[in-house]
């Protein structure tokens, strides 16, 4: 787009993932933005990106490694100009973004927790000695290790209704999903129970829609300014230091969670080994605007009291 508002024949287009989630995101935003500014539907165009993380199934994400597994192939459209803007999960964007890409805007937050998963039981306490639980996420199995060493993780991959219809078939008598994901996609009903962030802390930004675009193309910010979230930003500033602090990789079983007390902000964050043998936790109140400066704090803490190779075994 180079002047004027998005129209059918220039329209604005939005770059997502294909899987049902992204999809519910992606329209969230085209959405907002159309009642923001009375735009029709036809003034956006949502352009499904395939991306390495949701082609590759049968390995877990913590093997492939690398950043921005479900980023790079959108950010490339965004930097060769395919592409205005990508609606992404906040909770997979690498704290570090490519040259002249940034998060612009952020959408109010959703529910953070996440949700315990079952058919047969209503929350974590209540599972069996010895119980399979399905997680592809070493966040969840480590804090959920910590708590119940007896529980037996396997590795359940796949989009949400994967991991569903897993749970269904037997392979594991529990799971975990972030509420916000099953919200957007109008799967509340699968909820079993919601876990407080003070038995389960989410990890950092879950349930925040962010969407990048290129830093100078002032057209675009204009746009995204009226459905831009401020306590939510606030929020992303200081978990997001909170991890990049930690250099959190997919291989670092990290928590963090900032809410909005009045005028101040309270931060909690953890850091777990692999095998949920140790935990460490700590938590700040500060200012809003101190944000960004909580979470780097708390990070150098928590990194000074785990050790060096803490994340290791
Ligand atoms: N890593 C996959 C992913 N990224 C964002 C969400 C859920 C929505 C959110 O946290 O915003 C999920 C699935 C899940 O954890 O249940």
């Amino acid at each position: 787009m180079t002047a004027g508002p998005p129209s059918p024949d220039r329209p604005l287009r939005i770059g997502t993932r294909g899987s049902p989630l992204a999809l519910a995101q992606a329209h969230e935003t085209r959405d907002r933005l159309m009642a923001a500014h009375g735009l029709p539907e036809a003034a956006f165009e949502i352009v499904i990106v395939s991306v390495m993380g949701d082609r590759v199934q049968d390995r877990a994400l913590s093997e492939i490694g690398g950043k921005g597994l479900f980023t790079k192939e959108i950010e490339d459209g965004l930097a060769d100009g395919s592409l205005d803007i990508a609606v992404h999960s906040m909770k997979d964007m690498p704290t570090v973004l490519p040259d002249g890409l940034a998060i612009t805007a952020l959408l109010p937050r959703e529910d953070v927790r996440d949700a315990f998963i079952s058919h047969r039981h209503g929350g974590i306490a209540e599972l069996p000695q010895g119980a399979t639980v399905g997680s592809s996420s070493l966040r969840r199995r480590a804090q959920l290790l910590h708590r119940r060493p007896d529980l037996r993780v396997v590795e359940f991959r796949g989009n949400v209704q994967t991991r569903l219809r897993k749970l269904a078939e037997g392979v594991a008598e529990a799971t975990f999903l972030a509420c916000a994901g099953l919200r957007r996609l109008g799967m509340e009903h699968e909820i079993r129970s919601a876990i407080e962030p003070d038995e389960m802390l989410p990890a950092v930004a879950q349930g925040a829609i962010g969407i990048e675009s290129r830093a100078g193309d002032g057209r675009v910010l204009g746009l995204l300014e009226p459905i831009h979230d401020r306590p939510t930003a606030t929020r992303l500033a200081a978990e997001r230091a909170f991890l990049a602090a930690l250099d959190g990789s997919c291989r670092t079983p990290i928590g963090g969670l900032a809410v909005i007390e009045g005028q101040s902000l309270w931060f909690r964050g953890e850091i777990i080994r692999p095998d949920g043998s140790e935990r460490h936790w700590t938590e700040r109140r500060g200012a809003l605007s101190d944000a960004a400066a909580m979470g780097t704090d708390a990070a150098a803490e928590l990194r000074a009291r785990g050790g060096a190779g803490f994340f290791d075994g």
